[in-house]
């Protein structure tokens, strides 16, 4: 595996390459032109600027987190097209430029779901909640409004203002979608892209539905270990693969996430590792990495990727805020660095008592 951390570009990262090039062990990290809307066709200028910025700092463009999907492929509806096309091109120039995983979500509207971005721990440190109380009281219109006030000033993925002002419309166009129709318009989009993928070696890396059931009567599919794999199956094609979210799937205690890896060998392409701390089935909270601090064997999680003999990138995910720091909920450095750091050391134990034996 690679140890990365995710960085979103020097106009928009509090945390700086510099800063990251110093976490022991983290020699990548992933990133995305956070400045496109999905459905933009990527220049070929920008990437191979995100990439020589990264490369100058002594770090490798691990890969991109996300290019994300037009509605429109989601919905199906006839100008997917268009942006399928532009969906390839992208493609093609990443491949091109040298950058081999592509990790994207197929969720309606929302990306991530919290209801709380500063919930307060008996440590004072703070994380990202969720309740599903919470959430049931909320006007799904009124949802980005609830949270923006606690965005640090940031910006967050997946909650771009642009896109939440039209959250009714959009709604609206998806309320003929149920799961069926949502899997048939994946399929469909898939076999649409793999060709480009086979020609440039490009793994795709489905990410989780997060939390992974539906919110606000929305149809959510990459929730599980049945349908994950029916998704591997209906293009089995390697370059279909998924991002191994334990935050994600995990938010469903029945998923035994050391087991859905192992079902997964060979299709995981991305790991997203982080560990949540359950209140009850229905309220949880991001905790730290150590998994003493939360609900997750996080030494099981890592001993499953590496027995399928894991070598794509690896990252922590959400961190706490912690020792004062202020940046984009979820994405600071301390607490990542704290993660990276920890994920490294299951890691170094597990790869030795290995060779031992
Ligand atoms: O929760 C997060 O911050 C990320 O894991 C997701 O936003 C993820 O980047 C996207 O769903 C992938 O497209
Ligand atoms: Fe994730």
């Amino acid at each position: 595996m690679q140890m990365t951390l995710r960085w979103y570009g020097s106009k928009y990262d509090t945390v700086t390459l510099k800063q990251i090039r110093q976490i022991p062990g983290v020699t990548g990290v992933i990133s995305t032109l956070y400045g496109t809307a999905p459905g933009e066709v990527w220049e070929m200028d920008d990437i191979l600027a995100l990439k020589t910025e990264i490369e100058a700092a002594g770090l490798q463009l691990a890969g991109i987190e996300s290019v994300n999907i037009h509605d429109a492929i989601k919905i199906g509806s006839p100008d997917r097209e268009q942006y399928i096309e532009n969906y390839i091109t992208t493609l093609e120039r990443l491949g091109q430029a040298g950058i081999h995983m592509v990790c994207y979500n197929f969720m309606p509207v929302f990306d991530w779901t919290r209801t709380e971005l500063a919930r307060m721990r008996p440590d004072g440190s703070t994380v990202l909640a969720y309740n599903q109380a919470a959430v049931d009281a909320i006007d799904p219109a009124k949802m980005f409004e609830s949270i923006a006030g606690d965005m640090n000033g940031t910006v967050m993925p997946g909650w771009e203002p642009e896109r939440m002002a039209h959250v009714k419309e959009l709604f609206e166009m998806y309320k003929d979608v149920d799961d069926e129709k949502l899997f048939a318009n994946l399929k469909y989009f898939l076999e649409r892209i793999m060709p480009t993928c086979d020609k440039y070696n490009i793994n795709m890396a489905i990410h989780p539905d997060d939390p992974a059931w539906s919110v606000f009567g929305l149809p959510r599919i990459i929730i599980n270990k049945q349908n994950i794999l029916r998704m591997m199956k209906m293009v089995d094609n390697p370059h279909n693969g998924v991002t191994f979210c334990s935050g994600s799937y995990g938010t469903n205690l029945e998923n035994d996430l050391p087991d859905m890896i192992r079902s997964l060998k060979g299709r995981i392409h991305f790991a997203h590792v982080r560990n949540l701390k359950f209140n009850s089935p229905t309220d949880f909270e991001e905790a730290a990495h150590l998994s003493s601090d939360g609900t997750f064997d996080m030494y099981e999680i890592m001993l499953a990727l590496y027995d399928i003999g894991f070598d794509g990138p690896i990252r922590p995910d959400h961190g706490r805020m912690i020792w004062d720091e202020v940046a984009m909920p979820g994405y600071g450095l301390y607490d990542r660095a704290l993660g990276a750091t920890y994920l490294n050391g299951l890691w170094e134990a597990i790869e030795k008592s290995h060779k031992q034996k």
